[in-house]
C-alpha cells in the first residue's frame, strides 16, 4: 500500500482552544481521523459542549480546563493527562488571542497578554508535552501560527510577533526533537470565519481589502484546516518537520 493514511485510530491529541473557533474545528475533525481528543481551554461550558458534540458523532473526547497562561496550570493539567492517558501522541497549540492596536499606542499588559496567551503557553506546552514524547517513542506538535507572522499585516504588531515566535519555535524544537522521533511543525493560517475575526469579516470594507490580496478571493472556513492539520500531524506527513504550511488563499504568495 503506498498511499500513507491521515487516520489517527489510537491516538491522543491534545488540543488547546478547542472550545471554539478553530480548536473546535480541529478536535471534530481528529475525532473524525480516530484519535481521541483531549479538549483544553479556560471556558469548561464550551469544551462540554464539543465534548458532547463529538460523542454523539460516536468520538471520544475529554475535558481538561485549563488557562494557557499560566505555566503552572499547564504542568498541573499536562500531569492530571498523563495520569490518565499515560502517552500522548498529539499536541496542537492552538489557543490564542489577539488585541489590535497601534504600534505607538501598545500597552506593555496589552504586549504580556499576547505573548503569554500566543507564544509562551505554545512553549510551555510544547515543553510540558514533548519531553514526555521524548520518552515515550515520540509523537507530532503542531502550533497555529498565522499569515502575520511572515509578512506585515494590520492586524497588530505584537501578534505580527507572537506568531513569527511560534514559527522560529517550531524549527528550533524541531531540530533538538527530531532525534528522538519528535515532529513539530505549524500552520499558518490567513482570515477564516470564527468568533476572533467575525466582527473584522462582517465590515464590508475590510472584507474587501482581505479578498483584493487574496487569490482564492474568498476567506477560508474552518472545516478547511482539518485536511492540513491531519497531513502535518499524521503519518501521512512522517518526514515532514519544523515547517509552517501557510493555509492563506494563495495570500502570501501574492505579488503585484
Ligand atoms: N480566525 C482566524 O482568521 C485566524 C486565527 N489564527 C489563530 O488561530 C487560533 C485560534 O483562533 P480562532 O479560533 O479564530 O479564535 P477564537 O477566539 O475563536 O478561539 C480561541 C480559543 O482559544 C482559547 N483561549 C484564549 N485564551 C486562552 C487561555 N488563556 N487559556 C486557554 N484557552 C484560551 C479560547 O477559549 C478559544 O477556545 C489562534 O491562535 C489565532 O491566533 C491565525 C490566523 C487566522
Ligand atoms: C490573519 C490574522 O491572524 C487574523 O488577524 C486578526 O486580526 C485576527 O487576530 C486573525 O488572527
Amino acid at each position: 500500500m503506498l498511499l500513507p493514511s491521515f487516520r489517527l485510530d489510537g491516538k491522543k491529541a491534545i488540543i488547546t482552544g478547542a472550545g471554539r473557533g478553530i480548536g473546535r474545528a480541529l478536535a471534530l475533525g481528529f475525532s473524525e481521523a480516530g484519535a481521541e481528543v483531549i479538549l483544553c481551554s479556560r471556558t469548561k461550558s464550551e469544551l462540554e459542549q464539543v465534548k458532547a458534540e463529538i460523542e454523539s458523532r460516536g468520538g471520544s473526547a475529554a475535558v481538561f480546563p485549563m488557562d494557557v497562561t499560566s505555566t503552572e496550570e499547564i504542568k498541573q493539567v499536562v500531569a492530571e493527562i498523563y495520569q490518565t492517558y499515560h502517552q500522548i501522541d498529539i499536541l496542537i497549540n492552538n489557543a490564542g488571542m489577539n488585541i489590535r492596536s497601534k504600534a505607538s499606542d501598545v500597552t506593555e499588559d496589552e504586549w504580556v497578554r499576547i505573548m503569554d496567551t500566543n507564544v509562551k503557553s505554545a512553549f510551555m506546552m510544547s515543553q510540558a508535552v514533548g519531553t514526555r514524547m521524548q520518552e515515550n517513542n515520540g509523537g507530532s506538535i503542531l502550533s497555529v501560527s498565522s499569515v502575520a507572522g511572515h509578512v506585515a499585516l494590520k492586524t497588530g504588531v505584537v501578534y505580527a510577533a507572537s506568531k513569527a515566535a511560534m514559527i522560529q519555535m517550531t524549527k528550533v524544537l524541531a531540530y533538538e526533537w527530531g532525534s528522538s522521533g519528535v515532529r513539530v511543525n505549524s500552520i499558518g493560517p490567513w482570515y477564516f470565519e470564527t468568533p476572533l475575526t467575525k466582527h473584522l469579516l462582517e465590515d464590508e470594507n475590510y472584507l474587501n481589502d482581505i479578498l483584493a490580496v487574496t487569490p482564492l478571493k474568498r476567506v477560508g472556513q474552518v472545516e478547511e484546516l482539518i485536511g492540513p492539520a491531519l497531513f502535518l500531524s499524521s503519518e501521512a506527513g512522517s518526514y515532514v518537520t519544523g515547517q509552517t504550511l501557510f493555509v492563506d488563499g494563495g495570500m502570501t504568495i501574492n505579488g503585484f
